[in-house]
């Protein structure tokens, strides 16, 4: 049957189910019924959504780190030492790479590697393998909520026993957890695959148990602009909303000038009432999530606590709801607690300065901010247009024609025709357009200022522009000038 952005009918669910639940055995441990009760006896202050509705409504900005281990309690202890040391708000298990790509037997293996070792052989938990009792463990043994961060193109199963298992948020979606994570996923199958995760996910609203859901906002991490964060965020939101998803949160990764990422967070909110009331979809709580830099870090742990505050103090001033924690390890890898609960404390220092004072709003911002909306608009109108009408078959056509597209993705169904760069300000601008559906007005804003940066730095704009920005913030900068 044609993909379309439509509820899946129940029954139609049903029958997928059953195979999706053969994949692991721990699959047979799940009850709808029994998943339904267990949520509904999780405390309201370990309900995510909760909480993030309430920092909103408060005006403030929680900080959550990733985190994720092998073993089941040695990941309760890096937790506890998260929130007891790190002050973290919010928590969440971050799930191993074997998981994401449903390869069960190597996580199994990298979990008897790890009791072997005694030490994680995994850069995450391995939720599936755990299975339901596991992650229970893990959900009741920690003060605040938790929440599933991955990046699975099919996350039929995770979702399944990540729900029944307690967690009351999960991040990732059709195309952001595909195109810059994959290579060989058809972009159609993927948007399928997470149509059933939100299909389940609005079940257990239906079912009065609220789950919030986080489409992946930073995608490749690399110079994405705020426009193409944002058109994958409003899919993903249009998306999750048809299926019955009452609780988003929406994110977008730090490129690094303040006016463009406080005009960003801005931005991103505003369309996501625009489209989600355009659409008809009502009572959908929305929230969003600022990441923390997510390009290459400096080595040295001052400078990394430089970038770490830097993102804290924008995620502040630009009022989003939370905020993504890097670690002063983020060049070696993945951290030890006491480097994940030193970029918390970090962060935590920065917010707590600046959440009395006001967001931050101005003319620059302002002008910034239409722009980034002009943008999103021109790209998702074109999808709307090559589906007919319909988000979905409009996406898979617009990916094929590279009216869509994400910079430096791996996917062979990207177009990758994008070439981002910085201007003089260290605003992220596009110096190759690909087939974006711009105006000449537009493309000439862009054209503009990165023109000024050549002039400023005597040389033509280029491609080694874009290398140059690749590597700056790794080597004290943000804007990648010649020496
Ligand atoms: C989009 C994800 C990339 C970021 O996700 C961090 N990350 C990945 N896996 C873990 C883990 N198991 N524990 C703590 N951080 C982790 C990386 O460092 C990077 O910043």
């Amino acid at each position: 049957m044609q993909l379309q952005n439509k509820k899946l009918d129940w029954e139609q669910f049903l029958q997928i189910r059953e195979e999706v639940l053969k994949a692991w055995p721990t699959g047979q441990e799940v009850d709808l019924t029994e998943a339904i009760a267990y949520q509904k006896q999780i405390p309201v202050h370990k309900r995510f959504g909760q909480k993030l509705e309430e920092a909103k409504k408060e005006g403030i900005t929680l900080a959550q780190p990733r985190a994720g281990v092998a073993l089941v309690h040695e990941h309760i202890e890096l937790l506890r030492f998260l929130v007891e040391e790190g002050g973290a708000d919010l928590l969440p298990t971050t799930i191993d790479s074997y998981t994401r790509q449903n390869r069960y037997n190597e996580a199994q293996a990298g979990i008897e590697e790890s009791r072997t070792a005694g030490r994680s052989m995994l850069n995450g938990f391995p939720a599936v393998n755990h299975g339901l009792a596991a992650c229970r463990e893990v959900t009741e043994a920690v003060p605040v909520p938790v929440q599933v961060r991955h990046g699975t193109p099919d996350a039929r199963l995770l979702t399944e026993i990540s729900l029944a298992g307690g967690f009351t948020a999960y991040e990732g979606g059709g195309i952001s957890y595909n195109i810059p994570y994959a290579k060989e996923v058809p972009l159609e199958r993927s948007i399928r695959d997470w149509q059933y995760v939100d299909r389940l996910v609005g079940y257990y609203e239906e079912q009065g148990v609220s789950i919030n859901r986080e489409p992946f906002g930073p995608l490749t991490g690399t110079l994405v602009p705020p426009c193409i964060s944002h058109a994958v965020a409003i899919i993903e939101a249009l998306l999750a909303a048809e299926q019955g998803v009452k609780s988003l949160t929406l994110g977008y990764g730090q490129c690094g000038n303040l006016v463009q990422d406080v005009a960003a967070v801005r931005s991103l909110e505003e369309l996501a009432d625009e489209y989600l009331s355009r659409f008809g979809y009502q009572h959908v709580v929305v929230t969003t999530v600022f990441h923390q830099w997510m390009g290459g870090f400096p080595q040295d742990e001052s400078k990394a606590f430089g970038v770490i505050s830097w993102g804290a103090a924008t995620a502040a001033l630009a009022k989003a709801t939370k905020v993504i924690v890097k670690t002063p390890h983020e060049a070696m890898g993945i951290p030890t607690k006491e480097a994940n609960a030193a970029g918390i404390r970090a962060t935590k220092q920065v917010l707590n300065m600046l959440k009395d004072q006001p967001l931050l709003e101005n003319q620059e911002i302002t002008v910034e901010k239409e722009l980034i909306k002009a943008e999103t608009r021109a790209i998702l109108e074109r999808l709307l247009e090559f589906g007919e009408g319909d988000i979905a078959l409009g996406t898979v056509r617009g990916f094929q024609a590279g009216i869509i597209d994400i910079p430096f993705a791996p996917s062979r169904f990207n177009a990758g025709r994008l070439l981002p760069a910085r201007d003089h300000n260290g605003a992220v601008r596009l110096l190759d357009f690909g087939n974006l559906p711009f105006g000449e007005d537009i493309k000439e804003i862009h054209r503009e200022k990165i023109a000024q940066r050549g002039k400023s730095e005597g040389r033509d704009p280029s491609f080694q522009m874009v290398i140059d920005d690749i590597y700056a913030i790794g080597k004290g900068m943000l804007v990648g000038k010649p020496r």
